[in-house]
């Protein structure tokens, strides 16, 4: 989809990932309301945006995606794109884990999903969820992320496989990133188990958040090679895959092929 003037919808924007990817919208010339739960952060990413792409283009809301009032209440003209990606890894609180990761994802693509469709008057778009590749195989150091992860791939494809979405005129995306340097890997003991040990077998492996921004960027704007599962490797960039899983050595070296 050629973004120029397109409406877009960002959770977990102030910072990470999110950031970058509102930053490269805009340059693509959308417009982008993005939200947040830290507004201090959001605030200054806004004011900083504003004056680089006008303060017509982007805009910055605070909001807790857990709140459904709050996720509802967002609105910022016609919105073509939606990025469900406020996301957190703490298995210490691991049911608000669960309301952030999916049920606020989930509630974030039933919203875009009633507004976009054209079979009722919308004007059909895209939604993409930030997943991870620890939606795809399984991952002994956080096993509630893992799980929360998983239930987004299987949100998404389900719905991208309905019969009737071309009438509905929504595409589905799963953004799936193999770990990537952002707060995120910044935690405390007990948020994750064996946390060290996770960090020491992630590293040759780990991406930068504008690798990632590159890659979203990519599958936003790729109209062949359809498909909903999108990894994000180190050295690979972004590619489509089918959700089989060859597990080459044990669980030491997993890998999602087509
Ligand atoms: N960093 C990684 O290793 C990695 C890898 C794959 C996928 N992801 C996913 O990418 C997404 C972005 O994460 P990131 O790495 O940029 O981390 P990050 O912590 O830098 O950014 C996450 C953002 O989400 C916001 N957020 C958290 N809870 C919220 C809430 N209740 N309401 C609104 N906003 C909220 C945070 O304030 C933060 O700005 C997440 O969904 C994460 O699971 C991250
Ligand atoms: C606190 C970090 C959260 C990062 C989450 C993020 O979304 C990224 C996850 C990406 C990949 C996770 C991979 C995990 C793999 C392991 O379960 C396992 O397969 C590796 C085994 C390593 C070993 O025992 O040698």
């Amino acid at each position: 989809m050629d973004v120029s003037g397109k409406g877009v919808f960002l959770t977990g924007g102030a910072r990470g990932i999110g950031r970058g990817m509102t930053e490269a919208l805009l340059a693509k010339g959308a417009k982008v309301l993005f939200c947040d739960l830290i507004a201090d952060l959001g605030k200054a990413a806004e004011a900083d945006l504003q004056k680089q792409y006008g303060a017509d283009n982007v805009v910055f809301r605070q909001c807790d995606v857990t709140d459904g009032d709050q996720l509802k209440g967002e609105k910022f003209g016609a919105v073509d794109i939606c990025v469900n990606n406020a996301g957190i890894m703490d298995e210490r609180v691991w049911e608000k884990m669960l309301a952030i990761n999916t049920t606020a994802q989930i509630r974030g693509s039933q919203l875009a999903l009633d507004h976009m469709r054209r079979d009722r008057g919308g004007r059909g778009g895209l939604i993409i969820n930030t997943v991870s590749l620890a939606g795809v195989f399984p991952s002994y150091f956080f096993p509630v992320y893992n799980a929360s992860k998983h239930a987004m791939i299987g949100y998404t494809t389900s719905w991208a496989k309905n019969p009737k979405m071309g009438e509905m005129g929504v595409k589905w995306r799963c953004l799936c990133p193999n770990a990537v340097n952002t707060n995120l890997l910044v935690f405390e003991e007990n948020q994750v188990y064996d946390g060290d040990k996770f960090l020491e077998w992630i590293k040759p492996r780990m991406l930068e958040p504008e690798e990632v921004v590159e890659a979203f960027m990519k599958l936003i704007q790729e109209e062949e090679g359809d498909g909903v599962i999108y990894g994000v490797f180190k050295g690979l960039g972004g590619v489509f895959k089918k959700r089989r899983l060859v597990d080459a050595d044990g669980e030491s070296n997993p890998i999602v092929v087509d």
